[in-house]
């Protein structure tokens, strides 16, 4: 027993844990080492005058922990009691990449200090797979021990050092192939691994098998292909309608739609598997642009630029500092996936942004209410759209009214594609 616990503590102590009280302010950052350390300031903030334990859902298999780790999430948000914190936490290897497993912290400040309880019946149940609990030491130190039915287990104690921030932001370790996809077969296997959960799975992978997806990358394009790229409510609908009539084009959209049955399920699960779909969705536009591009020019409202620029946007906490280094391979187009001639990224002020989803009106999705409370979660999307390599998109202005910006937009056409 007791060589079972030294060696599932040694694991944790392997890892740095990053605690991020609210995307707000810097993560905070720190390592279990065997001597006793005084805490940062931070850190003795963070870990305060109530209880607090960390909680890892991580299981076998990719699929299933990242689906564990919400339904923890949003187990313990339900049965919290009121004095409670739930903060994201994240556990990883410095620079070492797929390193970085999410997880939880709990802080409780109850009047039962009934966490504990609370933790307990989610390890018992089976979805929390590690907890452990911190307690404070009279000299300013804090110990770490396993939350374990095995007395052998509960006895080993760790402590908690603070260590340097890293240079990297530690989600940027695991984008590659669970946030962002870079080839067909890789966003498939995802779906595939959803078979048993997911029946839906099942049918998206089927619609992309139907499009003879392979034939895609080598098509020789005969009429350009226009992208339009954006926020939300920054005129991507209006514009790309006009510029189907201007030009006598096909228009196009990624998620096509033969998805939109499946998109909500989707848009239900956690990133991995949100991702993979979105993923697939360019796949199979991309099948349909190479069919249209035959006839006649193609305009596409949203494309890859989309998939990656929000995936990154998402996985990333924090401030747009956090994103990836300009020039970073996670910017880099699929090579597999068809390229458009040119991708334009429709920009608005933020004001003016505001007017318009307000003039709208419409039901907003869960992103579109983060886009309008998270300024910097805004900010990192466009600033993930305009580091896309490969094609770069080019930023237009869309603040004037719908007319000017369609005359801006045919000038650049015409210039650009020679249409
Ligand atoms: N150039 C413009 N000037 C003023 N209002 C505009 C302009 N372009 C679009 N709008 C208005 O802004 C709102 C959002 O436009 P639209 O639906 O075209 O944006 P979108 O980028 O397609 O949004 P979403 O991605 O959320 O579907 C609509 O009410 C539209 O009439
Ligand atoms: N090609 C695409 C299109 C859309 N998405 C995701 C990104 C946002 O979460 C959301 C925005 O779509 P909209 O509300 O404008 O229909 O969908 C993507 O990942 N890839």
């Amino acid at each position: 027993m007791a060589s079972r616990s030294i060696s599932r503590l040694a694991q944790w102590c392997s890892r740095i844990f990053m605690v991020e009280i609210n995307q707000k302010t810097e993560p905070i950052y720190f390592a279990l080492s065997s001597k006793p350390s005084a805490l940062s300031p931070e850190l003795d903030a963070l870990f305060g005058s109530g209880k607090l334990f960390s909680v890892c859902a991580q299981c076998d298999g990719r699929v299933q922990s990242a689906r564990s780790h919400a339904h923890l999430k949003r187990a313990l948000a339900e049965k919290l009691p009121p004095g409670c914190d739930l903060l994201d936490a994240a556990f990883f290897l410095p620079d070492v990449k797929n390193s970085f497993v999410r997880g939880l912290f709990v802080r409780d400040n109850s009047a039962l200090y009934s966490a504990e309880r609370v933790v307990n019946q989610l390890r018992q149940n089976g979805s929390v797979a590690s907890v452990l609990a911190y307690t404070r030491g009279n000299s300013g130190d804090c110990a770490c021990s396993i939350v374990s039915d095995e007395p052998a287990e509960r006895k080993r104690r760790y402590y908690v050092t603070p260590v340097p921030v890293p240079l990297r932001h530690p989600a940027t370790l695991n984008i590659i192939n669970s946030d962002v996809f870079y080839r067909l077969e890789d966003a498939c296997k995802v779906l595939q691994e959803c078979n048993d959960v997911i029946p839906e799975s099942k049918a998206v992978l089927e619609l992309v098998e139907e499009q003879k997806l392979e034939s895609v990358s080598n098509h020789a394009k005969r009429f350009p292909v226009i992208v339009i790229e954006g926020l939300d409510a920054t005129g991507k609908t209006t514009l790309t309608c006009s510029l189907q009539k201007a030009l006598g084009a096909v228009l196009l959209k990624s998620p096509p739609q033969c998805l939109g049955d499946f998109r909500q399920r989707f848009d239900a699960e956690p990133p991995l598997i949100r991702r993979a779909f979105y993923a697939l969705g360019n796949y199979i536009t991309a099948a349909q642009i190479a069919r249209e591009s035959a006839h006649a020019p193609v305009i596409t409202d949203r494309y890859w630029h989309s998939t990656a620029a929000y995936a990154i946007a998402t996985a990333v906490s924090g401030r747009e500092e956090n994103l990836p280094a300009v020039g970073s391979e996670i910017y880099e187009w699929p090579s597999d996936l068809l390229r458009p001639s040119l991708v334009l990224l429709l920009s608005v002020n933020p004001e003016e942004r505001q007017r318009r989803l307000a003039n709208r009106g419409l039901d907003k999705t869960e992103e579109e209410s983060q886009l309008e409370i998270n300024h910097l979660f805004r900010c990192k999307v466009e600033e993930a759209y305009k580091r896309i390599q490969n094609p770069a998109c080019i930023i237009v202005d869309a603040s004037p009214s719908p007319d000017h910006v369609l005359q801006e937009v045919l000038c650049l056409i015409k210039n650009k594609c020679n249409l």
